[in-house]
C-alpha cells in the first residue's frame, strides 16, 4: 500500500494586507502587502524617506496604523510584542551595560542569570563591560548592547524580530556573527523583517516599499 505524505504549510508569522505606511497626516505608502513565513528573513528596501522605519515602528506598536490588516501567526496579536531593535537605540545612559541588557530582556519576560548576561555580552564582544556606565561607550559598542538581547531570544519567546539597520556601526566580524544568529533564529522557526542599506545576504525575500509609494 502506498503511503500518502502530506506537507504541512509553513505558518505565516506576519501577514500584512492593504497596509498604509503613515507618519502623522502624511501617507507615505499605500496597499503594502507582505507574507512572512516562519523561517523567512525579509529585507525591507526603498530609498531614504520611503517609510521603512515608519513601517517597523507601526508593527512595533510605536506609531498608529490608520489603514491595513495585520495577522500574526494567524491571530490578531502575538503572545508578546515583536522584538524591535532600532537604530535610535533606547539605551539608558545612566545604567550600566548589564543593567541595560537586563532591562531589554525583561521586556520579553526573561529574567536572565548573571551567566546569561555574561554570555550575551561576550557574544557581542563586550565581556568585561558589565559594570561600565553605558554613557562611556562608543556608538558601535552601544549598538552591541541593543543587539546582545538577540543572543538569548528564541522563536518560542519572541517569534518576530523587527530590525532597523542591524549591521550599522558594526565591524566585519560582528556582522558575520549577527548574520549567523539571524539565520539560526530563522531556521528555528522565527521570522525577521529587517532594513539594511548594505546587502543583506541572509535575506530570503525582499519587500520594496518604493513600489507602494503614494
Ligand atoms: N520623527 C519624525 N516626525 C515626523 N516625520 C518624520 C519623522 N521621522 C521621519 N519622518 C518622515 O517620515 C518619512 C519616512 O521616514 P522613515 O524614517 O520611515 O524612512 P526610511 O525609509 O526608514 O528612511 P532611511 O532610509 O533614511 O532610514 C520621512 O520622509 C520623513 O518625512
Amino acid at each position: 500500500m502506498s503511503q500518502m505524505t502530506t506537507t504541512e504549510p509553513t505558518p505565516l508569522v506576519l501577514a500584512l494586507q492593504a497596509w498604509t505606511v503613515q507618519r502623522g497626516e502624511a501617507a507615505l505608502c499605500e496597499g503594502v502587502t507582505l507574507q512572512l513565513p516562519a523561517g523567512g528573513i525579509c529585507h525591507l528596501i526603498g530609498a531614504n524617506g520611503t517609510g521603512k522605519t515608519t513601517l517597523l515602528m507601526q508593527l512595533a506598536g510605536l506609531l498608529p496604523v490608520l489603514t491595513g490588516e495585520v495577522r500574526y501567526l494567524d491571530a490578531e496579536t502575538l503572545p508578546v510584542q515583536p522584538v524591535y531593535v532600532s537604530h535610535q537605540l533606547g539605551i539608558h545612559p545612566n545604567l550600566t551595560v548589564a543593567q541595560n541588557l537586563r532591562f531589554l530582556l525583561n521586556l520579553y519576560g526573561i529574567n536572565p542569570s548573571d551567566e546569561d548576561i555574561d554570555a550575551a555580552l561576550s557574544w557581542v564582544g563586550l565581556a568585561g563591560f558589565e559594570r561600565i556606565s553605558s554613557s562611556h561607550l562608543s556608538a558601535g559598542q552601544t549598538r552591541r548592547i541593543t543587539l546582545a538581547r538577540l543572543y538569548l531570544l528564541t522563536p518560542k519567546i519572541a517569534p518576530l524580530w523587527l530590525l532597523d539597520e542591524p549591521f550599522t556601526a558594526l565591524d566585519v566580524e560582528m556582522v558575520a556573527r549577527m548574520e549567523a544568529r539571524l539565520q539560526a533564529f530563522a531556521q528555528a522557526g522565527g521570522a525577521i523583517l529587517m532594513t539594511s542599506h548594505q546587502q543583506a545576504m541572509v535575506a530570503n525575500q525582499t519587500l520594496d516599499l518604493s513600489a507602494y509609494m503614494v
